[in-house]
């Protein structure tokens, strides 16, 4: 493999150098990158080249541990990843029971258990967590930030008495102390933001790890495949990172404001005395129980809301994915009819949600306000009221100065302070109540977004097991199988013109496609499934591969595949559609292996241009620009070259048996005919599923499933080369036969104007010639290559 170093030009010989130059980036581009240096990647700008090399990379193992390799600006991170392991879902998944079909989101103990099983179970795994660290340093900030709140209003309340009292020196002390008081009191603030901000993106991160984990899981859990949750994007994208948020920014806002409610009613309660102190717990009673009575179910609403968001941005990422169809088909105006319908269904929940928050936030705007303004007008006019009626009743009776020792001044000044103090916690109080209300609704939020996200586990966490059909056998066998489309799961959603209640996705009963179905396939030998369109073939194939557990009950059902061996894949299908994953060249070719798993396999690159060749792509490389070249590769190679390249892949993972759904069906049948004989001599074991009989050839039993609604099948053996040399040689007989029937359809009408004007038995046993030849006439013209059935060896297994 070519390095990646620099060329040094030298100031002679431009043209030379220039040349070598080329030469030299050529073999570079159009060559695999050998395995890339990192060590100090994180301090070091890449080059656009380097940088491409290490997105090859994709991870490298260190210390037995995997780091991702991740683009960041012009640099590369390394990330140390941690798979959960699979007994840390096996020991959850009784904490992620299903959700019964009657819950709603609301704050209950259904909404605590939830709640409890994402937080304690995956948010923070356990007391050491950073996580835990952040959230103790947000609290002692969120404490600190009350202290400082308190010691601002009590040095506010000195300054306005230093300044009733005319005093300028402890007028200038206390503003002094304002500033300095200051510095803490924004950092505190800024702190807060920051360990909020923080602790959502750790919860994320938390999350989006163990849902990835959980939902792109191996064989034979196949979860992204069995969910049938609809929108799984929209949970795994935008509802984790809304919960997070949700959370993160509902702890402050709780514990600042109940925090700040017992500080303050304290403080404040040594001024009031025990009736202001009663008066204002009345006060709050008050308050909670008026928003309650009119707080709307804001836990749904949030959910309806993620959900039709969800279907908006998957009718979206449709039209991404499958611009080219629609275009050709001009269906612009179709999608955008579609996606509006979409649009305006979340936008008319949406509104629908801002108008019930008109009557609550009026409500809640005329209590916390008005209500807590006035009452606090009340509170406070207690202490002074009563201080000034005792004083005025001192001076009356002369003796004021005797009995205080203080000048009028001193206590007007003093009631000024106690009034801006008092007044000040009352505001901040009256802030408190706010955010508390506001928290109540966000709390409510939080259980909409909680179902969601629990939804979504608990689904990932019940789907059934998928029985294991690996086994230490040497064929691939199906024994006594039904096979059948699986029932969906049941998955509750919250419907969307109910937010009062949601319906549950009923379970679809399936109907058999192909019922008792057994045969083995041994190495060696190869099979072709055929059958009309949606007869089941590819149904077949999934039970093979284990995407589908077989139906019925009957208990010697059995699917039966080798083992994979060290190096070398057991099965290995290539799908209808041809799938092309993000990266490079080289990745579409060694999917689903992993450029580290490419290098490790030992393979070269003269090996991949082998491959290429035998599949007639050979040319890909040099035209694309190089194996490390990324693109839209869906887009970029055509519909024969997709599947040229599914076909390449079989070649690079050489597995001992090849699932062929369909999957030649764009290329044309010269080039497909090599493409099989070039498998069968690597010594793959075909198993195609295909419509064309041209493919019969390469096969050694042929299994056809009925399609008459019947769900029965046969099986036959295509037979011996020379056999199916014999049967050649018949369709060309029949073909012949076929070429002259107008010449016999012609003799037939002479023969029959004759027969018509004659008479005897003689006349009659002719007729009956005539009729017979007729008829076989009829049976050639009905004949077509494509329906010949090759029968030769028949055994039904
Ligand atoms: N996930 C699914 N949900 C519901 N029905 C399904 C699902 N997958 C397949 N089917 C149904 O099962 C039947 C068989 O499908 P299958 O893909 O096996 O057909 P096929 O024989 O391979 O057809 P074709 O030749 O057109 O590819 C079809 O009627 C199809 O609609």
């Amino acid at each position: 493999m070519p390095s990646f170093s620099k060329p040094t030009p030298t100031s002679r010989k431009h043209l030379l150098v220039l040349l070598a130059t080329i030469l030299l980036l050529r073999g570079r581009i159009l060559s695999i990158p050998g395995r890339i240096k990192l060590p100090q990647l994180r301090d070091k700008r890449l080059t656009p080249e380097e940088l491409l090399n290490a997105l090859q990379q994709i991870y490298v193992v260190e210390d037995g541990v995997k780091n991702l390799l991740v683009p960041y600006r012009d640099r590369i991170s390394k990330v140390p990843v941690y798979p959960t392991p699979p007994e840390k879902f096996t020991s959850d998944n009784k904490h992620f029971p299903p959700i019964p079909a009657s819950a709603k989101p609301n704050i209950d103990a259904a909404f605590i258990r939830q709640l409890k099983a994402i937080l304690f179970r995956i948010a923070f795994p356990t007391f050491r967590s950073k996580e835990t660290l952040i959230v103790v340093s947000h609290s002692f900030f969120l404490i600190l930030r009350t202290v400082l709140s308190i010691a601002v209003a009590r040095l506010d309340g000195r300054i306005v008495r230093d300044l009733v009292r005319a005093d300028g020196k402890g007028f200038l002390k206390g503003l002094g102390l304002w500033f300095l008081l200051a510095i803490p009191s924004t950092y505190t603030n800024s702190m807060i933001r920051h360990l909020q901000s923080k602790l959502s993106l750790r919860l994320r991160s938390r999350l989006t790890r163990y849902t990835h984990d959980l939902y792109l899981s191996s064989a034979p859990d196949l979860r992204y495949y069995r969910t049938g949750l609809e929108g799984v994007d929209q949970y795994i994208t935008a509802d984790i990172e809304s919960w997070s948020e949700a959370l993160a920014g509902l702890y402050g806002n709780i514990l600042k404001p109940s925090l700040d409610l017992v500080l303050f009613t304290s403080q404040l309660a040594k001024s009031l005395g025990v009736r202001g102190t009663i008066l204002l717990f009345g006060n709050y009673y008050l308050t909670v129980a008026i928003l309650r009575a009119v707080t709307p179910a804001f836990g749904r609403l949030a959910a309806v809301e993620a959900r039709l968001e969800g279907e908006y941005r998957a009718g979206m990422g449709r039209i991404g994915r499958e611009g080219e169809e629609i275009a050709f088909y001009d269906g612009g105006a179709r999608e955008r009819d579609i996606l509006s319908s979409a649009y305006l269904r979340l936008i008319k929940h949406v509104n629908s949600i801002y108008k019930i928050r008109i009557a609550y936030e009026w409500t809640e705007d005329y209590v916390i306000k008005y209500l807590w303004s006035a009452a606090g007008y009340g509170l406070i006019a207690v202490p002074l009221l009563f201080t000034r009626r005792r004083r005025s009743v001192a001076v009356q009776a002369g003796e004021a100065d005797r009995t205080s020792g203080e000048r009028p001044d001193d206590a007007v000044a003093g009631r000024t302070e106690t009034y801006i103090s008092n007044r000040r916690l009352l505001i901040s109080l009256a802030d408190a109540g706010g955010r508390l209300m506001y928290a109540y609704k966000d709390l409510l939020e939080l259980a909409g977004l909680t179902t969601r996200i629990y939804t979504l586990l608990s689904t990932l966490h019940n789907l059934p097991r998928l029985p294991s059909s690996e086994a230490d056998v040497e064929t691939i066998s199906l024994t006594n199988v039904d096979v059948g489309v699986p029932p969906t799961s049941a998955i509750p959603e919250i419907e969307l013109d109910d937010a009062l209640g949601h319906e549950l996705q009923q379970p679809t009963g399936s109907a058999v496609l192909v019922k008792d179905l057994s045969f083995a396939v041994k190495e060696g030998e190869h099979l072709m499934i055929t059958g009309s369109n949606g007869v089941g073939k590819t149904a077949v194939a999934r039970v093979l591969a284990g995407l589908w557990a077989p139906q019925g009950a009957n208990p010697d059902t059995r699917v039966q595949r080798p083992r994979d061996a060290p190096g070398r894949l057991s099965v290995f299908v290539v799908p209808q559609r041809a799938y092309m994953v993000t990266g490079s060249l080289l990745d579409q070719m060694i999917y689903p292996h992993s450029y580290p798993e490419f290098l490790a396999s030992g393979k070269t690159e003269a090996d991949l241009m082998e491959i290429l060749e035998m599949v007639f792509l050979a040319y890909l490389p040099e035209r694309e620009g190089g194996w490390t070249t990324r693109k839209e590769w869906r887009d970029v190679l055509s519909g024969g070259e997709k599947q040229r390249m599914g076909m390449a892949r079989v070649l690079y993972h050489r597995p001992k048996f090849a699932i062929l759904d369909e999957c030649t069906s764009a290329v044309s049948s010269d080039v497909e005919g090599r493409m099989y004989e070039n498998l069968k001599k690597l010594g793959i074991t075909l198993i195609t599923i295909s419509l064309r009989p041209s493919l019969a050839k390469y096969h050694t039993l042929l299994l056809t499933l009925t399609g008459d609604g019947s769900s029965r099948w046969t099986m036959t053996r295509v037979g011996t080369a020379e056999e199916r040399m014999g049967v050649d040689r018949e369709i060309i007989t029949l073909e012949n036969k076929l070429a002259e029937k107008d010449a016999w359809e012609q003799r037939l009408k002479e023969l029959d104007a004759l027969l018509s004007r004659a008479g005897g038995p003689i006349i009659a046993k002719l007729r009956i010639c005539m009729y017979t030849l007729n008829l076989f006439i009829r049976t050639i013209s009905r004949y077509d290559r494509s329906n010949v059935k090759i029968h030769e060896g028949t055994a039904r297994v």
